[in-house]
């Protein structure tokens, strides 16, 4: 006879991206399973969520091992509003901690620092543009980086950009004929999957549709892979200031608003790392019972 386990978790959101957060420091391997992830991240029969993140044991001499299911329970690299939240969720369940934290992921090292503020500054490492390792077969259009290439998807012929934060990010602030973008206006669950999930991207896709209003201000909204349309993407914000600055659009330092609410990003000429300063917000504890 299977016994039923419990899991403690905390729920936190960043800009409405919102998480259940796991202490899985104690053991390997994570206590809800990819598969649980996607009941648990069901609105109405679970507890609700765009994903599953867990702190595990610490590797090669970091603090500790972040992993992240999403809400459909696939495996992404790296998550920006999740990093923000998981490091205010292990301060708050150490009493204190470090200021600054060094996560393992699987996008390499992250560096989350919490702010006297409340807001928490992550440095996200360099964004990685080399086509091949974003991963897409888009032809690469800046030596071996895919910046204005064309992609045909919901009948229209858009100019793509594409950035990898750790996980693939395909950006546009516009469309071949020359027209912007109103980020209001899209029906992002009619046209996100033909991104998501089209044959130019081998691993699928996070695209983010973006409106900008000034060179130090933009607008965006997301359809993530492997969780739809959320109300933030902080990877998917750090790749749009990147793609902005290689589209020549914006300055480096940008606030980028979601619908969730605003990021401020810097992508550092000095260190070429990307720097992106948000909210993360706890919201309720429970048991789970798996
Ligand atoms: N859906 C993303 C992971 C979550 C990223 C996003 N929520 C963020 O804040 O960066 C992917 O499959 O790459």
């Amino acid at each position: 006879m299977t016994t039923a386990s419990t899991v403690e978790f905390a729920k936190y959101q960043g800009l409405g991206n919102d998480f259940i957060l796991v202490d899985n420091r104690h053991q390997k391997e994570p206590l809800i399973t990819s598969e649980q992830a996607k009941q648990v991240c069901d609105r109405n029969f679970g507890v609700g969520g765009d994903g599953v993140i867990f702190a595990l044991p610490s590797e090669n001499g970091v603090d500790y091992t972040m992993r992240i299911f999403n809400s459909d329970g696939s495996e992404p690299e790296m998550c920006g509003n999740g990093i923000r939240c998981l490091a205010r969720f292990v301060a708050d369940k150490d009493g204190s901690g470090p200021v600054t934290q060094r996560i393992h992921t699987l996008a390499g090292v992250i560096q989350p620092s919490l702010l006297q503020d409340g807001q928490v500054c992550v440095d996200m490492g360099p964004p990685i543009l080399d086509g091949p390792k974003v991963p897409t077969t888009l032809e690469p259009t800046q030596g071996s980086t895919v910046v204005q290439a064309k992609l045909n998807a919901a009948g229209k012929d858009w100019l793509m950009t594409c950035v990898s934060m750790g996980n693939p990010h395909a950006i546009t602030y516009g469309t071949a004929d020359g027209s912007s973008i109103k980020v209001d206006e899209l029906d992002l669950a009619a046209i996100g999957p033909e991104f998501e999930k089209n044959t130019a991207f081998p691993a699928r896709i996070n695209t983010e549709f973006v409106e900008v209003l000034s060179r130090s201000h933009v607008k965006m909204r997301v359809w993530e892979r492997g969780a739809g349309a959320t109300l933030a993407c902080g990877t998917g914000a750090c790749a749009l200031v990147v793609a902005g600055v290689l589209e020549g659009r914006i300055d480096r330092n940008c606030r980028v608003d979601l619908p969730g609410g605003p990021l401020q990003i810097e992508w550092r000429e000095e260190d070429n790392h990307v720097y992106m300063t948000g909210p993360a917000e706890p919201v309720f504890t429970g048991s789970l019972r798996l």
